[in-house]
C-alpha cells in the first residue's frame, strides 16, 4: 500500500482550518499533525495551498434515460467521473429511474454495475420514486433497496407527466421513508402549472426557447417547496429540496427552519452564475440553459447567495445533465433536435467539472462565504445530509483519503474546449476564475497530480449509505 505525506498545507474543514501535514495509508488518512517526522513513499509540498475534502456533488444525471428511455445525456459514469476529478469532486450521487419493463430493483441492479464498471471515483445512487401507475409494490422494493444496498434517499418528482407523483403517493413515499430513516428528495414544482402555461405559450405561437422562463414561473416552484415541506411535516419526514432555483422557494424553507422544521436546500452553480438575461437573446441556441426548474433572472440571484450564506440553502450540487449542441454520432438527438420549440428541448445543464470552480470565484473569492462554509456546502453538508460523515466529506483521522489540494492562487479561463465533460459547450465559457485543484486522492489514489490525470486511476467504488444523518437544523446565526 502506498503512503502519501501532504506537508505545509492549510486543512479547510467545515468546522476550521489549521496548518498542519496529512499523512495517508492507503485508502485512510492516518495522521494529522506538526513536526512529526513521518515518512512516507510520495511526498506532496502543499505550503501556500488549501488541502479540503474532495468535493461531493449530490445530485448528477450521467448516461440518464430521458423520453422514454430513448434518449441518455451525453456523459457516461466514465467521462462524467473524469471531469468531476479535473474539478475537485471525487464522490457523486446519481439516480435510479425505473426502466420500462424492469422492476425499480432490476434496473437498480443494472445500473450499479454499469457504473462500478465505468466510473473512476466512488458513488452513491438515489432511488427515484415511480408513479404506483408504473409499478404497484413499488414500496417493497424500496424498503429492498434500503435494506440491502444501503439506499438512504429517494426522491420525488411533483412535476414532469411521466414521473410525478400525486399527493397520495408523496404521502405514502415520505411516510415510508422517514420509517426506514431514508431522506426525501423533491423536485418541487407544480408540474400541472407547468404543463398549463406551456400550452398557453404553445397556443400563443411562443415557443423561442428563452420562453421556457415563462412556463416555469417563481410561484409553481415555491408552491411546489411549500406543499412538499407541508406533506413531509404531517408525517415528520425530513425533507430536502433539489436544485431550489427561486428565491421565493428558498424562502419557504427559511421559514420552515425557522419554525425548526427538518428540511434542507439545494441549489446548482447554474442558477448563481449565469441568469435568464444571459439567453434571452440567443435564439435556439439557448437550448443549452435549458433546465428545469429554469435558469432565472439576474435580479433573483442575491437572494439565493443570501440563502447559502445563512443556511437555509445548505448545499450546492450540479444537476449535472449535458446534453451536446452539436449531434455526435453516437447519441440520439440531443439540445437542437427541436431548434424553435422550447417544449420538446431536452431538459438539463452540464457543470460537474466546473462546481468548485465557479463557487469559490463567486462565492469565496467574491467575498459572500468563507472557506470553511465552502468546504461545508460542497463536501461537508451532503455527505451528513446523504449517510457517508465522517467516512466522507472531512479531513480527519479515519475518513477515507479523498482530498483536494487546491491552489487559491491559480489563475484558469473556463472554456468547453479545455474541458472534460462530454459536451461541446460550458454555460460558464471565457469566466476567469482564480483557484484550481492541483492534486486530487480518491481513496489514496492520486488521480490527477499536478493536473495531470492518472493513466490508470484504478476503478471507483459503489457507496452503500447509512441512515442518512439529518440532525435538527442547527441554524446559523443570520437565520435566527
Ligand atoms: N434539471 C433538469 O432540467 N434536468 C435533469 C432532471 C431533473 O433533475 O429534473
Ligand atoms: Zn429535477
Ligand atoms: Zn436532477
Amino acid at each position: 500500500m502506498t503512503t502519501t505525506l501532504i506537508t505545509g498545507g492549510t486543512i479547510v474543514n467545515a468546522e476550521g482550518q489549521i496548518t498542519a501535514d496529512v499523512l495517508v495509508d492507503g485508502e485512510i488518512i492516518v495522521g494529522i499533525g506538526v513536526g512529526r517526522r513521518w515518512q512516507a513513499d510520495q511526498e506532496i509540498d502543499a505550503r501556500g495551498k488549501l488541502v479540503m475534502p474532495g468535493g461531493i456533488d449530490a445530485h448528477t444525471h450521467l448516461e440518464y434515460p430521458i423520453d422514454a428511455f430513448t434518449t441518455q445525456t451525453s456523459d457516461d459514469f466514465a467521462t462524467g467521473s473524469r471531469a468531476a476529478v479535473h474539478g475537485g469532486t471525487t464522490t457523486f450521487l446519481d439516480f435510479v429511474k425505473k426502466a420500462p419493463g424492469n422492476t425499480l430493483w432490476e434496473t437498480f441492479v443494472e445500473r450499479q454495475a454499469t457504473a462500478e464498471a465505468k466510473s473512476i471515483i466512488d458513488f452513491g445512487l438515489h432511488a427515484i420514486v415511480p408513479p404506483t401507475s408504473q409499478q404497484a409494490d413499488v414500496h417493497d422494493d424500496l424498503r429492498r433497496l434500503t435494506a440491502e444496498r444501503g439506499v438512504t434517499s429517494w426522491k420525488f418528482f411533483m412535476a414532469y407527466a411521466a414521473q410525478m407523483l400525486d399527493d397520495g403517493e408523496l404521502l405514502a413515499g415520505m411516510d415510508l421513508a422517514r420509517e426506514l430513516g431514508v431522506l426525501s428528495l423533491v423536485h418541487a414544482e407544480n408540474g400541472h402549472m407547468v404543463s398549463r402555461d406551456t400550452d398557453l405559450l404553445i397556443a400563443a405561437g411562443h415557443t423561442q426557447e428563452h420562453y421556457h422562463l415563462q412556463a416555469h414561473g417563481h410561484e409553481q416552484e415555491a408552491e411546489a417547496v411549500h406543499r412538499a415541506i407541508v406533506l413531509a411535516t404531517a408525517v415528520d419526514a425530513p425533507l430536502y429540496v433539489v436544485h431550489v432555483s427561486s428565491a421565493q422557494a428558498a424562502t419557504e424553507l427559511a421559514q420552515a427552519r425557522a419554525r425548526g422544521a427538518r428540511v434542507w436546500g439545494e441549489t446548482c452553480p447554474q442558477y448563481l452564475a449565469t441568469a435568464y438575461e444571459d439567453y434571452e437573446g440567443l435564439g435556439d441556441a439557448a437550448a443549452g440553459y435549458i433546465c428545469s426548474p429554469p435558469i432565472r433572472e439576474r435580479s433573483n440571484q442575491d437572494a439565493l447567495w443570501t440563502h447559502l450564506a445563512a443556511g437555509a440553502l445548505s448545499t450546492v450540487a450540479t444537476d449535472h445533465a449535458a446534453f451536446c449542441m452539436a449531434q455526435p454520432d453516437d447519441l440520439p438527438p440531443q439540445k437542437l433536435r427541436s431548434p424553435g420549440y422550447f417544449p420538446k428541448t431536452p431538459n438539463g445543464v452540464p457543470g460537474l467539472e466546473d462546481r468548485l470552480k465557479v463557487i469559490w470565484e463567486l462565492g469565496v473569492v467574491g467575498g459572500r462565504i468563507d472557506p470553511c462554509r465552502f468546504v461545508d456546502l460542497m463536501a461537508a453538508s451532503p455527505a451528513k445530509l446523504f449517510g457517508l460523515y465522517p467516512q466522507k466529506g472531512t479531513v480527519s483521522v479515519g475518513a477515507d483519503a479523498d482530498i483536494v489540494v487546491w491552489d487559491p492562487e491559480a489563475d484558469h479561463i473556463v472554456r468547453a474546449a479545455t474541458s472534460h465533460s462530454r459536451t461541446d459547450y460550458n454555460l460558464y465559457e471565457g469566466m476567469r476564475v482564480t483557484g484550481m485543484p492541483v492534486h486530487v486522492f480518491s481513496r489514496g489514489r492520486h488521480l490527477l497530480d499536478d493536473g495531470v490525470e492518472a493513466a490508470d486511476p484504478g476503478p471507483g467504488r459503489y457507496l452503500a449509505r447509512t441512515a442518512s444523518g439529518t440532525p435538527v437544523p442547527s441554524r446559523r446565526k443570520s437565520e435566527r
